[in-house]
């Protein structure tokens, strides 16, 4: 990461800083003993600071009892969130507007507060970190922006109109300001007080693949929440002919997430809800409510490439009267250039429609045997006959009968004699709507495909947003899951739940001596290990290097045997010799158990725990077993008196 020289920006005076009470709240929480009454007293002396902290507390706490004070949102939010918060409000109170005559100040912050109140709705669904604490990160992440369009006003502007998909901004800027605006932010934000995690994160936003993030941390985590809220606020503030484009990239997005396309698009709906929100609070323009995201999800607009050639529109034409059906043939076929079946009376009208299928059905009333309306009913009776387009011919305009015509489902009339103009449009219309029933078909055709891939992609997704690619276990995020399903369980049936950690002993000395790759292949050979021994109902995963988990529901007596089957997994890698081509190579485990005790307040506790015992357990010597019970770290007896440190 690649910070820019604050020190050497700030001569210019140009960088935004927080002013007035946002500035004593930045150098208050500097000093150390701060304490919460004078941060509190520091944001009341503005009470349009106060107001909005206090909104933005009651915002994401569920909880019946409203907050009224900023030292009730401090004690309930954290003093950090708050001075976040307090911090990006105020920065947008000073900067809505600005000396840089084309840089569109009222656009950023509506970006900004888009990625805020996406990052808010994400902390909901990945509980990764605080609503509050991702808010301030998504308001904040591109104040690097802001802040050389005040140093550069002019250049800045330039730089703007010149990026393109192939020409990011930040390359633009290294180029002509050498720095760009995530070096910048990256420098603020530390300037702010934000916490190293979040800044790390925000500054790969836009390159992810680049930060080096191990898989499943919590940094890589983050960062892959800022990049998917930045795409939704990017979605939000394209142009009404691009947004279809982003559909389909978002959706995978939330694929990744773990997120159904249902389940996204009311995601989605509600973001842009609480932007319009959130906007008026802080006085932010924005675009028009954009239609909902299942709505955009719907088949689009018909394509006129598609229009049907004039000779492939079947027309039926019924006409009792010869010398009328010829003439209206006449203009259908030779001057329109339709195809045309002809019929006499309703009757054989019905059964040639049957034969044919056409398209438009033109009819006339007054006809012997079946009349015009009863043809028409009994077309619309069938199946295919809902989607005709049925032209009735009258020799009469009046109110009552054409009323009559349309109860029947006849779409629209002429009048008798024909008119060729008034004909040719009536016919364009009927025409116009066969077009738009055959793209509305090909679009639906279209859009069921795609929700079937999509599907597949979704669940290949969830399977490598929980699946460690190497050792093909449940991943760390999965492994966390399984053990907040336990917890939750354990804690509702009184039953007891264990969990051990395991670590490879030495395992740097193997990739030293024998290389990385052979290293890998131990770490999958010790995987399939541990999922062939694992018992039934055991969940188990891959924390992450070479640290595994296992979890535990246990029967009201099952202690003993989840450390003898601790141990019995002890025993067996040690005596186990892995191969790898000519290779033979040896390993011992180290292993943390422990029980969930009444102390513990959630699952955390319970990880922590084991890992002290599996800390123990290395400092006794490895290749063992320890066990963390009420504060106490005993070792587990042991069937083999093999010696510790088999590796070195
Ligand atoms: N081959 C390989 N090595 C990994 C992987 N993930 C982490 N490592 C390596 O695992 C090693 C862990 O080393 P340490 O944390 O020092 O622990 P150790 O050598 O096992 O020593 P003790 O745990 O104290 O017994 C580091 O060298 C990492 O580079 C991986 O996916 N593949």
């Amino acid at each position: 990461m690649k910070i820019a020289d604050i020190n050497q920006l700030k001569i210019s005076t140009l960088l935004p800083s927080p002013k007035g009470v946002a500035l004593a709240l930045l150098e208050a929480c500097r000093q150390e003993d701060v304490s919460i009454n004078e941060i509190a007293k520091l944001i009341q002396t503005d009470p349009a600071l106060s107001g909005r902290v206090i909104q933005r507390a009651n915002a994401t706490k569920q909880t019946t009892r409203s907050i009224s004070s900023i030292a009730e949102a401090i004690s309930r939010v954290g003093l950090n969130s708050v001075k976040q918060l307090a911090m990006g409000f105020s920065l947008i109170d000073q900067y809505s507007k600005g000396p840089n005559k084309s840089f569109d100040y009222q656009e950023f912050w509506s970006h900004s507060l888009l990625m805020a109140i996406a990052m808010q709705e994400l902390s909901k669904t990945t509980r990764v970190s605080s609503p509050d604490d991702l808010f301030s990160c998504g308001l904040m992440m591109r104040i690097g922006c802001l802040a050389l369009a005040s140093i550069y006003p002019d250049q800045y502007s330039e730089l703007i109109q010149k990026q393109s998909p192939d020409i990011p901004l930040s390359q633009l800027e290294q180029q002509y300001l050498q720095t760009d605006h995530n070096e910048l932010t990256a420098a603020m934000l530390i300037n702010f007080g934000f916490p190293t995690i979040f800044v790390e994160s925000i500054y790969y936003h836009e390159t992810p693949d680049e930060s080096g993030f191990f898989e499943g941390s919590r940094p890589y985590q983050i960062l892959h929440l800022l990049y998917l809220a930045k795409q939704i606020a990017d979605f939000a503030l394209t142009k009404e002919s691009e947004r279809n484009q982003r559909i389909a990239g978002l959706l995978l997005l939330g694929g990744k997430i773990g997120l159904d396309t249902e389940t996204f698009s009311n995601f989605i709906d509600r973001i842009m809800q609480e932007w319009h929100t959130w906007a008026k609070i802080l006085k932010i323009t924005t675009k028009d409510q954009l239609p909902s995201f299942h709505k955009l999800l719907s088949p689009a607009a018909p394509r006129p490439e598609n229009a049907t050639n004039a000779a492939s529109v079947r027309i039926l034409l019924v006409e009792d009267d010869p010398t009328n059906l010829i003439l209206s043939k006449e203009i259908l076929t030779n001057i329109l250039g339709h195809t045309v079946f002809t019929a006499n009376d309703g009757q054989q009208a019905l059964a040639l429609a049957m034969e044919v299928l056409p398209h438009i059905v033109i009819t006339d009333w007054m006809m012997p045997i079946m009349n015009g309306l009863e043809l028409t009913k009994s077309l619309r009776a069938t199946e295919w006959g809902q989607n005709l387009y049925v032209i009735m011919l009258t020799s009469v305009e009046d109110e009552d009968e054409v009323i009559k015509a349309f109860n029947a489902g006849v779409d629209d009339y002429v009048t008798k004699p024909i008119n060729i103009r008034a004909f040719r449009a009536r016919l364009r219309a009927a025409w116009h709507y066969r077009q738009l029933q055959e793209s509305w078909e090909q679009d639906r055709e279209q859009l069921k495909r795609f929700a079937a891939e999509l599907a597949v992609t979704n669940r290949k997704l969830e399977y490598f947003a929980l699946t460690d690619m190497l050792t093909e276990l449940p991943n760390r995020r999965s492994g966390m899951d399984s053990l907040s399903e336990t917890w939750s369980v354990a804690n509702r049936s009184g039953q007891l739940m264990a969990v051990m950690l395991i670590d490879i002993d030495h395992f740097k000395t193997i990739n030293d001596n024998y290389g990385h790759s052979i290293g890998d292949k131990v770490l999958k050979e010790v995987s399939s290990i541990i999922r062939k021994t694992a018992r039934k109902g055991d969940t188990f995963c891959r924390m992450g290097g070479e640290e595994f988990l296992i979890v535990c529901q246990l029967g009201n007596t099952d202690l003993k045997s989840f450390i003898f089957f601790a141990e019995r997994l002890r025993h067996q890698i040690s005596q186990q010799q892995i191969k790898i081509s000519e290779i033979h190579v040896q390993i011992t485990i180290s292993i943390g158990v422990a029980l969930k005790e009444a102390s513990m307040k959630n699952e955390e506790h319970l990880i922590n725990a084991a890992d002290k015992a599996l800390y123990a357990a290395k400092n006794a010597g490895r290749n063992r077993v320890y066990l963390s019970l009420k504060n106490r770290l005993i070792a587990a007896p042991s069937e083999s008196n093999s010696p510790p440190d088999k590796a070195q």
